[in-house]
């Protein structure tokens, strides 16, 4: 029987967690938070404590916030990497840089631990059916030893190759992609406000049109039901398009669409939205045009 730990039980990790317990694994879930802990204990999470366990851990699933939250889990001072087995694998699923990732497999790697750069996507509803896609990098031995886990929890894993920091690059993209869905989705619902075009008539007709994502799909019926309850925070957004900004910067690549992105999430932040839904972006764009969105008022 395979022992998993998932560190990290937010909005994504809680459901990789159930995910991986109802695919029949020994499964821990640790978090910082301790009525996250005892909410996945209830639904049948492993008991334990993570140093007396970690020597135990065939597969360390990291879904912290950022690269910060990833370092301090691997290598802090009660760092799991020094903790661990040898030939375990950690695999690492918070979106950072390419280089960061590149160098915590290096540093896995002199540990004697085998490192996977797993970004995913696919949001909560991926994370809480199993369903995400897994872009990720690493060696022959880390996929293999990481398998029972990437099972679990993803429909598609993309092997980007050999070399970690190849998944977080290819999660950069999408990330890119993603983020100004997102942000002109706001842009036109609340554009279509002024037209008369009611947000219900909206999520009616646009996903049957050319001018649908997948992000305008997944967020829409939060701004329709007037809940911005965060199921993907406006705080990660300033993370992960800083992200694609400074690798854009650094390789000579103009990327004006990104930037115009990147300064209306700080905007949002700015006025106290960081910890809503995401799609709480169309309030930054409906006070400055005194709209009422669905909800409000
Ligand atoms: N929310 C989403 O739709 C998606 C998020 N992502 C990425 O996945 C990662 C996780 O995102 P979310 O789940 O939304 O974030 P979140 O903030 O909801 O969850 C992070 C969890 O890590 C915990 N944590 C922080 N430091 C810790 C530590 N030292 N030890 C144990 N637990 C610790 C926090 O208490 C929190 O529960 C991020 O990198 C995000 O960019 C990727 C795809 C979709
Ligand atoms: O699923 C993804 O890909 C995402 O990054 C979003 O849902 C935003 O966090």
């Amino acid at each position: 029987m395979t022992r998993i730990a998932v560190i990290g039980l937010g909005s994504m990790g809680f459901g990789m967690a159930r995910q991986v317990l109802g695919a029949g694994h020994v499964t821990h879930g640790f978090d910082i938070n301790p009525d996250a802990e005892s909410r996945f204990r209830d639904e049948g999470g492993a008991e334990g404590a993570l140093p007396e366990i970690a020597q135990t851990l065939d597969i360390v699933g990291l879904v912290v916030l950022n690269a910060e939250q990833t370092e301090t889990v691997l290598f802090g001072p009660d760092g799991i990497v020094g903790q661990m087995r040898k030939g375990a694998v950690i695999v690492a699923s918070a979106t950072v840089a390419p280089d960061f990732a590149r160098e915590m497999a290096r540093r896995c790697d002199e540990a004697g631990v085998l490192y996977l750069d797993a970004p995913v996507s696919g949001g909560v509803v991926g994370a809480s059916s199993g369903t995400l896609s897994v872009m990720a990098a690493g060696r022959a031995e880390a996929f293999e030893a990481a398998r029972p886990y990437l099972d679990a929890v993803a429909k598609r894993v993309f092997d980007l190759g050999a070399e970690s920091g190849a998944g977080s690059a290819m999660k950069a993209v999408n990330q890119l992609l993603a983020g100004v869905n997102l942000a002109v989705m706001t842009e036109a619902i609340t554009f279509g406000m002024t037209q008369g075009v009611s947000p219900e008539k909206f999520m009616e007709i646009i996903p049957q049109c050319a001018g649908t994502s997948w992000m305008l799909e997944d967020r829409v019926p939060q701004i329709v039901n007037g809940d911005y309850t965060a199921k993907s925070m406006i705080n990660i957004w300033p993370k992960d398009l800083g992200i694609v900004m400074d690798i854009a910067r650094s390789a000579g690549f103009s990327a004006p669409i990104t930037a115009a992105t990147l300064q209306q999430f700080l905007a949002a932040a700015g006025i106290g939205l960081g910890h809503e839904d995401d799609a709480a972006l169309a309030k930054l764009y409906a006070r400055n045009v005194g709209l009422t969105l669905p909800g409000e008022g």
